[in-house]
């Protein structure tokens, strides 16, 4: 367990009006954003063990008050999104953020990790048939079928540039691409003849690489659980599963609702990286992931986990090392583990240490 890492990550909504300086004139509007706070568990001590995500949720909460139901430019100067994201990261130091996931949004936002370049990304849409003709025989996937993908671009915001401008890049950049593959059939395209999320997502890298300067990283999400993040030299698969159980945390203090039995819908994202099978042209079946998370997703779902034998805490740090120690030798190439316990709340634990694309998507 040494060499891994345990990150935990807690996500804030709020509503604010700004005036940026954009194209077409600077005009007041407004937006729903979303932050999101990555920071290593050992930075956010909470209360007692099991208390992390709650300390580091409470942080975030501090940082965006100011911004709720605020004209952000009183805070921040040409508040872009890349610029809303530092202001926070400064506010939450106390953390000592890896970074900050601004989304101005549902398709828009930027990423912030102290001493580095911003990001921006664009998030677009595709309705897409494909079939994928090397599986086996029966495999679902290889008949015909289609999805309604999404592809998520980062690229870097250039020194002293507005990250709307790199947005805005990025949409120009992605325009010819989304030409060819929306309302198509992926397999009709030279390059794509097995058009795996993984080659897709090559495929958009090659396509995209010339005409967006800065390009870091595009990941392809096949459906709502699936998808793959491919950074121009490796490629990193997760499949989510979710699964509901009853809770308590045995260490939280008496007189903390935790501590009494109660339940949550949690998520969790089994993420595995490594280089193409090029016959199959992926890292690894995403049906295959689910598959051999079956026996423990049967112990775990829909079961009171305070009573489970080697699952004592019931944080998603202690659960994600619960799926850890079960998944590993099941799945050579596991990476990481998300256990989310509302959407943006919970533990990843990276094996190996590296935190190379925690980020994204
Ligand atoms: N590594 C990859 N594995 C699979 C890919 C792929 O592109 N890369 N593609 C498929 C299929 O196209 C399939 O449609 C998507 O896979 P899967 O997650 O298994 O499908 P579902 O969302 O329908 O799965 P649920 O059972 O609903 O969770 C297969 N594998």
């Amino acid at each position: 367990m040494n060499a891994h890492s345990l990150f935990l990550t807690a996500l804030r909504p709020f509503e604010a009006a700004r005036r940026l300086a954009v194209a077409d004139g600077e005009r007041l509007h407004g937006h729903g954003f979303e932050a999101r706070i990555f920071a290593a568990a050992a930075s956010c001590p909470g209360d007692f063990p099991g208390d992390e995500t709650r300390a580091l949720g409470a942080i975030l909460d501090e940082a965006v008050a100011p911004l709720d139901y605020a004209l952000v430019n009183e805070l921040i100067g040409a508040p872009d999104d890349a610029r809303i994201a530092e202001w926070l990261l400064e506010r939450a130091a106390s953390a000592q953020p890896h970074a900050i996931v601004l989304r101005s949004a549902p398709d828009r936002g930027a990423v912030v990790e102290p001493g580095k370049h911003p990001l921006a990304w664009r998030r677009f849409r595709f309705e897409s048939a494909h079939r994928l003709p090397s599986v086996p025989r029966g495999h679902k996937c290889g008949r015909m079928h289609g999805h309604g993908f999404e592809a998520v671009i980062h690229a870097r915001v250039d020194a002293g540039q507005d990250a709307w401008r790199t947005q805005d890049r990025i949409a120009e950049a992605w325009q010819p691409v989304h030409e060819q593959i929306h309302f198509a059939c992926l397999n009709d395209l030279p390059g794509l003849d097995n058009p795996t999320s993984e080659v897709l997502a090559r495929w958009l890298w090659q396509n995209l690489t010339d005409v967006l300067p800065g390009l870091t990283g595009i990941s392809v999400l096949e459906t709502a659980s699936a998808g793959c993040h491919y950074d121009g030299r490796t490629w990193r698969i997760w499949k989510a599963m979710s699964f509901d159980s009853a809770v308590r945390l045995a260490r939280a203090p008496q007189g903390d609702p935790r501590r009494l039995l109660h339940g949550h819908t949690f998520t969790t994202r089994l993420h595995l990286a490594g280089g193409l099978d090029e016959v199959m042209g992926w890292v690894h079946d995403y049906g295959d992931v689910k598959q051999r998370f079956d026996p423990l997703f049967r112990e775990l779902d829909h079961q009171p986990l305070h009573q489970k034998a080697g699952l004592e805490d019931n944080d998603p740090a202690a659960i994600a090392r619960h799926i850890e120690a079960r998944m590993a030798a099941e799945l050579p190439g596991l990476s990481r583990i998300d256990v989310l316990e509302k959407p943006g709340h919970g533990a990843l634990l990276l094996r190996g240490g590296s935190t190379r694309g925690l980020l994204v998507p």
